[in-house]
């Protein structure tokens, strides 16, 4: 069920629904999906909750922090998937019409935090799926560049409380995405991409 069309919905002169139409790909945001009671209860809990690490990465002889916290749910890996974040994510896959089974959790805890310009790793069976990126917490700028078209101008998507970005399948092969410093005094901002690992196998019944 597609709660809100494809057409854009406005409230308050904020429109709630944007098709961004990218050449190569599919990106879509709902400002608000999230109503406000509600994702101020998914970030207090998942601020106070969530088994927040920091990840550190080898580079050559440096070991170099990430520039946020994280953590992991669902997979192999991953946490055991809990009933608020089960919540979301089934939330999520009503509206975009897409099972996920994993989902990784960024926490920025103030402007000093960041990720790098990148796309994101090719999940475990070659192939890319939909990313769907739900926000809580202060607004960042989630920015965008394809990567090799330079004809297409670079977005700058303030990502709100509340909203959720769905990113389709094509977008990590052909674009790049990053959160930029800010030297804006800002709280907390939490981030959930619900992933895909894999393709669901296709079953087959043998025939007599
Ligand atoms: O925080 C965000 O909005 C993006 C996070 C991200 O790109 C990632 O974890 O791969
Ligand atoms: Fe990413």
């Amino acid at each position: 069920m597609n709660l809100f069309g494809e057409t854009a919905l406005f409230e308050g002169g904020i429109k709630r629904y944007i098709d961004f139409k990218l050449p190569d790909t599919e990106l879509r945001l709902w400002q608000r999906f999230f109503n406000k009671a509600e994702a101020d209860l998914y970030y207090h809990t998942l601020l106070k909750e969530t088994p927040w690490q920091q990840r550190i990465r080898k580079m050559y002889d440096k070991v170099i922090p990430d520039p946020r916290l994280t953590a992991y749910y669902g997979g192999a890996n991953g946490h055991a998937w809990t009933p608020l974040l089960l919540e979301i994510k089934q939330a999520v896959e009503q509206i975009t019409e897409i099972n996920f089974d994993r989902v990784l959790l960024n926490l920025y805890r103030d402007g000093k935090d960041s990720v790098a310009w990148h796309s994101d790793n090719l999940p475990a069976d070659g192939k890319h799926h939909h990313i769907a990126s739900v926000t809580f917490g202060d607004t960042r700028i989630f920015k965008v560049r394809h990567k090799t078209r330079k004809d297409i101008q670079q977005l700058d998507i303030p990502l709100t409380h509340g909203s959720l970005l769905l990113m389709g399948e094509t977008m990590q092969e052909h674009y790049e995405h990053h959160i930029p410093k800010t030297a804006r005094e800002i709280g907390p901002r939490i981030n959930l991409t619900f992933r895909i690992s894999e393709s669901l196998k296709p079953v087959y019944f043998e025939g007599r």
